[in-house]
């Protein structure tokens, strides 16, 4: 998979000099831009970018925290996903009519609104989507060149341009078209094969249909269906009852004419694929025009999307496609109303909320070197007084800055203990650490004095797993080691076996802590041909499935030819990795460490690198930080380490720095 969540936020409105509050949404795949943009307005979106769906993991990790989530038809919304997504979530929105995917029950017990696609559009939609992958299909009975195909599949109406392809429509007239199924979507489908001039249209259904008359359709049983159509639409489940009473296999397609194609309109195509393949590749039916892709039936690289008889239309291309846009956008709209009644019904319960005091807003960097748009959130609500520093705020000076504060935004060099906590004063309501490790914070103390504590969790792990990925080639592939050699000039022309490192193909890949950095890691080194990813964790990780196997820790160590440390420092993870860690390790075997330098013991970790008993380190973070230059790490040229940058991007700190300012501003002011 190639894609990833993308964050797309635009800078805050205040109004009446409060904060205007953004709603955050996350969208399970790519939704057609303009819709998108009508988002954009008004939210802070996040989205799968891609015309797949986005795994169930992705949705797991992106969920937390969201006000609304929009999701397609192949996700299923049950009580994992919505625990996952916590209190805030407001809105489930499906780009889709029906709603057996989504568990509305527990939506509507947990106060979520549920909003599903208008019927009347979509039955238009899917009838032109049908319409679409039949003139795809028929390219097999007249080729493509009566018409330019691009054109004919981006109008606006699909059934009035192919009207204008004369060839075509004289190609239908003496064509029969079968529809399985004859309700809304069938009885419009009709419609409109009568429109582009066929005449003869048959269907089957549990019992005939009096509105047939309005397209002069013919009921005749299934059988009758198979072998006269030369087009045959399946616009119902063939569900019962949930129960499947017929399905299209072997026997069906043999049925069927040589030249027939078959069109689906469903979403949960019955049919043996298997059989459909070889029907197609052998010839026993023309061409096949499948809509919904459900991916757990028809994945992604099954051999049907290797035909060129078999067509998939709308969501590959849905982004592209004017029925989808049109849904897209009637869908964020209904979105919008709701989150407009909703703040409504908000304001009328919420009392007239006052400006906080002051808020101390301590940063290591001067104001200017700040993402200004966290700042621009605190100002607008609250007092704040800046450590306008490059350097870290002495602990005497922060004790004096922060007394009788309301709020204190912090980041890992600032340590919050007792004694800090109590120079504040009791007015001390929240504090917001711009990380997402709070082990700085005496958080024990904190509850106990009904402080809130808030991190940024979120939106650094991508930054985080990214430079995980970065490190881990560094050391196995002695990137550090080589470029040091040029500068040096002591690298010398090419030589054969010279700073020889270890390819990760084929390799065990161990994560110590699947979190979500520790998932982004497995995400990313996926694609680079690792045999297993293996992990160890308290929990087994929901999202793990298909991607990771949780193991003991044991195993973990003895299996491993790479293993990430992505877990939190706590007592059961300090110095965890020690001597006799190291010795049931792979000699062979690499470390790699994002997390927290307490989690290993360094003199152990620097006789286990001398002695060969593993084969290399990259340290990201180490104690203390920066490392002595004298530190006898630094001289081992096994051991890459780096200033501790895993958030240290552009994207992350911006939204780090934006989600600690509306962390606290949400904790003081709403
Ligand atoms: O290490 C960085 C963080 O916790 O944000």
């Amino acid at each position: 998979m190639t894609s990833s969540t993308t964050e797309v936020s635009k800078k805050l409105t205040p109004t009446n000099g409060l904060l205007q509050y953004r709603p955050r949404v996350y969208i399970s795949r790519q939704l057609p831009q303009r819709a998108l943009d009508l988002l954009l307005g008004r939210c802070n979106v996040s989205f799968w970018d891609s015309p797949d769906p986005a795994p169930r993991t992705e949705l797991l990790v992106n969920v937390p925290g969201c006000d609304v989530l929009v999701c397609m038809p192949s996700d299923k919304i049950d009580r994992e996903v919505l625990n996952a997504a916590g209190k805030t979530l407001k809105i489930v929105a499906t780009m889709s009519g029906d709603l057996a995917h989504i568990e509305t029950a527990e939506c509507s017990r947990r106060n979520i609104r549920v909003i599903p696609l208008a019927a009347a559009p979509i039955v238009e939609a899917i009838t032109q989507m049908v319409v679409a992958l039949f003139r795809l299909a028929a390219s097999r009975w007249i080729g493509k060149t009566s018409c330019n195909m691009n054109t004919v599949l981006q109008a606006k109406d699909i059934i009035q341009a192919l009207k204008a392809d004369h060839i075509f429509c004289l190609e239908l007239s003496n064509r029969t078209v079968g529809i399985f199924g004859l309700g809304s979507v069938g009885l419009s489908v009709g419609k409109a094969f009568k429109e582009l001039g066929m005449t003869k249209i048959l269907y089957t259904d549990v019992e005939p249909n009096a509105d047939d008359v309005t397209i002069n359709a013919e009921f005749v049983s299934r059988d009758e269906l198979l072998t006269r159509s030369d087009v045959i639409c399946v616009c119902w489940n063939m569900k019962v009852d949930g129960k499947s009473i017929m399905s299209f296999e072997r026997d069906s397609f043999k049925r069927m004419k040589s030249s027939a194609i078959l069109l689906d309109a469903t979403k949960r195509f019955s049919a043996d694929f298997t059989d459909m393949y070889e029907a197609l590749r052998n010839g026993e039916i023309a061409a096949a025009g499948l809509d919904v892709r459900e991916y757990d039936i028809i994945p992604n690289r099954h051999p049907l999307d290797g035909l060129d008889n078999c067509f998939f239309l709308p969501y590959r291309e849905c982004y592209k496609w004017d029925g989808r846009r049109k849904l897209a956008t009637d869908l964020v709209r209904s979105i919008l109303i709701s989150l407009q009644e909703l703040e409504f019904e908000r304001k009328q319960k919420s009392s007239i909320v006052s400006k906080p005091e002051r808020i101390d807003h301590l940063l290591l960097e001067p104001v200017a070197t700040v993402p200004l748009s966290g700042l621009d959130i605190l100002r607008e609500n609250c007092n704040v007084d800046v450590w306008d520093s490059d350097d870290v705020i002495p602990p005497n000076e922060l004790k004096k800055k922060i007394k009788d504060i309301d709020g204190i935004f912090c980041t890992i060099n600032d340590k919050i203990d007792v004694d800090v906590l109590t120079a504040a004063g009791t007015n001390l309501k929240v504090i917001g650490t711009m990380s997402v490790g709070d082990d700085h914070i005496n958080v024990p103390e904190c509850k106990k004095r009904q402080i809130y504590v808030a991190t940024t969790p979120d939106v650094a792990s991508d930054s985080a797993a990214e430079l995980s990925v970065a490190l881990l080639l560094m050391t196995t592939r002695r990137l550090a080691e080589g470029y040091l050699a040029l500068r040096d000039g002591t690298s010398g022309p090419w030589k054969p076996m010279w700073m020889l490192g270890n390819v990760s193909m084929g390799k065990t890949l161990g994560i110590f802590g699947f979190g979500r950095v520790g998932f982004g890691i497995a995400r990313r080194m996926k694609p680079f041909g690792v045999s297993k990813i293996i992990y160890s964790d308290i929990f087994e990780a929901s999202y793990s499935d298909g991607i990771a196997t949780r193991v003991e820790f044991d195993e973990l160590l003895k299996e491993s030819d790479i293993i990430c440390i992505c877990c939190a420092v706590n007592a059961q993870t300090k110095g965890k990795f020690n001597k006799a860690v190291f010795e049931k390790m792979k000699s062979s075997a690499v470390i790699i460490n994002t997390s927290r330098g307490q989690i290993i013991n360094q003199d152990d970790l620097y006789e286990a690198l001398k002695n060969n008993t593993i084969g290399g380190a990259g340290l990201d973070v180490t104690d203390p930080e920066p490392l002595p230059t004298n530190h006898p790490l630094m001289g081992c040229s096994r051991c890459v380490i780096l200033p501790h940058m895993g958030t240290n991007t552009v994207e992350a700190r911006d939204a780090m720095c934006i989600n600690t300012a509306k962390n606290i501003v949400a904790m003081l002011v709403h």
